[in-house]
């Protein structure tokens, strides 16, 4: 059986931890105290758009100079799924789809854009791009289907994974 990650302080999906950019962290990013993804920051505007900043590790190089596809799809899967988190409401990822546009150059600030295209019953529709500083060029764009969980969504899966 795995050790527990003692990160996890009880039921905080709604008050996640943040860094001082305001980035919310993932279990294993909280013994790091940064995203290791490279987002150092993190807000929602007042028109419901949310907006990341951030640059590729170096460590997450890919091709020369160059992200890994896998960093790209996992930085939109984490700023996308950050949407609801910034309404406090709990979800997790159940589609998602990333164009590589182009080649994200690693350690250069790039931005990623997140916002709700629709909403039905408990799944929130999200789309994003991520795009080069300062000229905007736009380098992925991703969308998905994220759907709201209660707390006890990992609970239970821990039942359900005791049984397998
Ligand atoms: C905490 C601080 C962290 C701090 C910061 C961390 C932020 C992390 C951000 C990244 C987010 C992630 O990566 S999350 C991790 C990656 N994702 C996962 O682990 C999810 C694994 N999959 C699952 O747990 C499950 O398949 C679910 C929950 C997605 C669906 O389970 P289920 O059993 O089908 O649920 P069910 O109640 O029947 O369905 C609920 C609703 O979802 C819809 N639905 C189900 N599957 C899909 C699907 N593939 N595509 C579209 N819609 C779907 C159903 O139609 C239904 O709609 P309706 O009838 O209600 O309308």
């Amino acid at each position: 059986m795995p050790t527990p990650n003692a990160q996890w302080a009880g039921s905080d999906f709604q008050e996640p931890p943040r860094t001082t950019g305001g980035v919310a962290l993932c279990g294993a990013c909280r013994a790091a105290g940064a995203c290791r993804l490279g987002v150092d920051k993190e807000r929602l505007g007042a028109d419901g758009v949310a907006w990341f900043e951030l640059a590729c590790p170096r460590s997450q190089e890919g091709g020369p100079n160059v992200a890994h596809g896998g960093w790209t799809a996992s930085v939109m899967d984490e700023c996308l799924g950050h949407l609801p988190l910034l309404n406090r409401v709990l979800s997790v990822t159940a589609e998602l789809t990333v164009s590589f546009v182009k080649p994200v150059p690693v350690e250069r600030p790039v931005q990623v854009r997140a916002w709700v295209e629709r909403r039905e019953g408990s799944r929130w529709y999200i789309a994003g791009e991520m795009t080069l500083l300062p000229g905007g060029a736009v380098l992925a764009r991703a969308s998905g289907v994220w759907v709201t969980r209660d707390p006890g969504h990992f609970a239970r899966h821990e039942a359900w994974l005791a049984e397998q």
